[in-house]
C-alpha cells in the first residue's frame, strides 16, 4: 500500500517502451503519478482517487483483436484524460470514434520527427502554442483516428495525422498523436505540465521528499521482518537504495561491501567509513582482493574476465549472506535504464556487447526476492533523492564506476602492481578535473592503463614503459556519450604530472572515441 497522496495522476500502461517517461516529465512538473498496467488500472483508479488520467502507447493496434481497452470506468469518472498515441487512438474506439490500421488507409505511419500546425486554441497549449504555429513533435504510429468521438474537435494537424490533436473541452479529454514525453518534442514536457497542472488543477508542488516517504512505506511493506542484504558499491545506485531501505528496516538490513582489490585510490576506505560511521548502517567489508586478482591470473580475454568477476561476486554474497542466518530478500540499486537495456539484455534481438555485471544471478540461486525501490527514476533524478537523503555530494555527484572495477581498464592480465600504478595515475588525472571544476560537466573520467610499452626519455635515460589513456565523457544516460574536449593546456598538465608522478607510465594519450562506435570502458 502507498501513502495516501491527495495529488495523483495515474498513468495507465498499454506497453509502451516510453511510458515511464510519461511518469517522469509528470514529476518535472511537481506532480506525484503512479503507473497501472491496463489490466489493474481500474483498482488504481479506485484506490488513488487520481485527479488525471494519461493513457500510453503501445505496441499494439486498436483494431488488431484482443488488443488492449481501458476500463470504462476512467472516461466515465468526470476526471481529465490524456491519451497518447495509442492511448489517443483507444479513447476515441471506446468513445465512438473510428482508428483504421495503415495497411487499409494506405498512408503508411509517422515515425520520427513531425510538424504539426495549431488550428484552434486548447487549455493544454495555453501560454505555450498559439493558432497558426508550426511545431515539431515526434511521432511513432502506423494507426490513425479517422473520425473523433462526439464532443471532440481537432485542434492541431499535421501531414500524416489529420488528428495530430483532439480535444473535448468540456469533459477535458485530450488526444495526442505524437509523443509529447520524449525529448525530440521540445515542448512536450510543458504539455505533460499544462495537462497536469492547469486542466488537472493540481499544486506542482510535490517533491522528492514525498517520493521518500511512499518508498519507505512500500519497502516496509514489502519487506516486513524479513532480512535484505544489499551489494554496497560505493556507487550512487546503492548508496542512495541502502540509506533509504535502512531508513525504512534498518537493522533488518545487512548491506555487503566486496573490496574486489579493484576499487580506485582510497575508495575502499571512504565507503566503509561513510556508512559505518555517518549512516551506522550494518555494513561488511569483504576483504576478497586475493580471491578476485588470484582467479584474475592469466586471465587476457575481455568477456573471461567479467564473467570470473560476475561469479565471484555471486559466491561472496552467498557465503555472507549464510553467514547472517540467510537473508529473504536481495536489495539492489537498479534504476529504469537497466531495466530497458536488461529486457533486450536476456532474450531479446540485440547482440551482447559485453557482460555487464549485475547479481541478478543471485536471487534464483538463493531463493530471494528483489528490493528495488529506484526501479522507475533516472540517474538524475537518484541524485536529487541522494540529495534528499542527506547524502554528501561526494557521494551523490559521484561517476559511475563499473562492478568490475579496474579490471576492465587493464586490458590484458590484471596484477596487483599494474593495479597500483592506475590507481595513482587515475587519481591524478580526477584529481586535476575536480581542480579545474569540471568535474561535475563530465558524466565519466578515468584513466586506462594500456599492456604496450614504448621508448622515452627522462632525465637523459632511457624509458621502457607502459602507456596510458585518459578518457572523458559527456552522456546523459551511459547508452551513447560523447568525449569531452579538454582544452590542450589541460592535458598537457595530466600528461606532465603522470608521467612525471608515476613510476611505470612514461607516455599518456586522449581517447577521442565517442560510443558509438567505441564503448565507455575500455572492455
Ligand atoms: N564492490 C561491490 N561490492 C558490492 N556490491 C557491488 C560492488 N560493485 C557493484 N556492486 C553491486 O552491483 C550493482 C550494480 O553496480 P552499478 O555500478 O551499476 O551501480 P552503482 O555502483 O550502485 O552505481 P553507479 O552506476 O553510480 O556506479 C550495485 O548497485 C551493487 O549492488
Ligand atoms: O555496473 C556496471 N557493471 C559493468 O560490468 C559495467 N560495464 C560498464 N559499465 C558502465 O556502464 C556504462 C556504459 O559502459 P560501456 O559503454 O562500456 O558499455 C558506463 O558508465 C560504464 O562504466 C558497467 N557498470
Ligand atoms: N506508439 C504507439 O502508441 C503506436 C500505436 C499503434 N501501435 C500505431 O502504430 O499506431
Ligand atoms: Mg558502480
Amino acid at each position: 500500500m502507498t501513502l495516501p497522496l491527495q495529488d495523483t495522476i495515474l498513468i495507465v500502461d498499454f506497453g509502451s517502451q516510453v511510458t515511464q517517461l510519461i511518469a517522469r516529465r509528470v514529476r518535472e512538473a511537481g506532480v506525484y503519478s503512479e503507473i497501472a498496467p491496463f489490466t489493474a488500472a481500474a483498482e488504481a483508479f479506485e484506490r488513488l482517487k487520481p485527479k488525471g488520467i494519461i493513457l500510453s502507447g503501445s505496441p499494439a493496434g486498436v483494431p488488431d483483436e484482443g488488443s488492449p481497452r481501458a476500463p470504462q470506468a476512467l472516461f466515465d469518472a468526470g476526471v481529465p484524460i490524456l491519451g497518447i498515441c495509442y492511448g489517443q487512438q483507444v479513447m476515441s474506439h471506446q468513445l465512438g470514434g473510428e482508428v483504421r490500421p495503415g495497411h487499409e488507409t494506405g498512408e503508411g505511419g509517422e515515425f520520427g520527427r513531425a510538424f504539426l500546425t495549431v488550428t484552434e486554441p486548447c487549455a493544454l497549449f495555453d501560454g505555450l502554442w498559439e493558432v497558426g504555429e508550426r511545431h515539431q513533435v515526434w511521432m511513432s504510429h502506423g494507426d490513425k483516428v479517422t473520425q473523433f468521438a462526439p464532443g471532440f474537435k481537432i485542434v492541431a494537424v499535421s501531414d500524416g495525422a489529420p488528428f495530430a490533436v483532439i480535444a473535448d473541452e468540456d469533459r477535458k479529454f485530450y488526444g495526442t498523436q505524437f509523443h509529447p514525453e520524449v525529448v525530440h518534442t521540445p515542448d512536450g514536457g510543458k504539455l505533460i505540465a499544462n495537462f497536469v497542472r492547469h486542466v488537472c488543477g493540481l499544486a506542482g508542488d510535490w517533491t522528492m521528499a514525498e517520493f521518500r516517504q511512499v518508498k519507505i512505506a512500500e519497502i516496509r511493506e514489502q519487506v516486513g521482518d524479513g532480512r535484505v542484504i544489499c551489494g554496497l558499491s560505493g556507487g550512487v545506485d546503492s548508496a542512495v537504495a541502502a540509506v533509504l531501505i535502512h531508513e525504512a528496516i534498518g537493522d533488518q538490513l545487512t548491506c555487503v561491501f566486496v573490496d574486489h582489490g579493484l576499487m580506485r585510490l582510497g575508495e575502499a576506505e571512504q565507503v566503509v567509513s561513510l556508512f559505518r560511521e555517518h549512516y551506522g548502517i550494518k555494513l561488511v567489508h569483504v576483504n576478497a582482493e586475493d580471491r578476485f586478482l588470484g582467479g584474475l591470473a592469466g586471465l587476457t580475454d575481455p568477456e573471461k574476465k567479467r564473467k570470473f568477476i560476475g561469479g565471484e561476486f555471486i559466491a561472496v554474497f552467498e557465503e555472507e549472506a549464510a553467514k547472517i542466518g540467510g537473508a529473504d530478500f536481495l536489495a539492489q540499486g537498479t534504476l529504469y535504464p537497466d531495466v530497458i537495456e536488461s529486457v533486450s539484455f536476456t532474450g531479446g534481438p540485440s547482440v551482447t556487447i559485453k557482460s555487464h555485471h549485475n547479481v541478478g544471478g543471485l536471487p534464483e540461486r538463493m531463493n530471494m526476492k528483489l528490493v528495488e525501490p529506484l526501479r522507475e527514476l533516472f540517474k538524475d533524478e537518484v541524485r536529487v533523492l541522494g540529495k534528499e537523503l542527506g547524502l554528501p555530494d561526494i557521494f551523490v555527484g559521484r561517476h559511475p564506476f563499473p562492478g568490475p572495477g579496474l579490471a576492465i581498464r587493464i586490458p590484458g592480465e590484471v596484477t596487483k602492481e599494474r593495479c597500483d600504478i592506475l590507481r595513482k595515475a587515475d587519481a591524478i588525472y580526477l584529481e586535476e578535473i575536480r581542480s579545474a571544476g569540471l568535474y561535475d560537466a563530465i558524466w565519466q573520467a578515468f584513466a586506462v592503463l594500456l599492456p604496450v610499452r614504448t621508448v622515452g626519455v627522462m632525465g637523459d635515460h632511457r624509458t621502457y614503459d607502459s602507456v596510458c589513456a585518459v578518457r572523458a565523457v559527456t552522456s546523459t544516460d551511459g547508452m551513447t556519450a560523447d568525449i569531452y574536449p579538454f582544452d590542450a593546456a589541460f592535458l598537457s598538465r595530466v600528461a606532465t604530472r603522470i608521467i612525471n608522478e608515476v613510476k611505470g607510465i612514461n607516455r599518456v594519450v586522449y581517447d577521442y572515441t565517442s560510443k558509438p562506435p567505441g564503448t565507455i570502458e575500455w572492455e
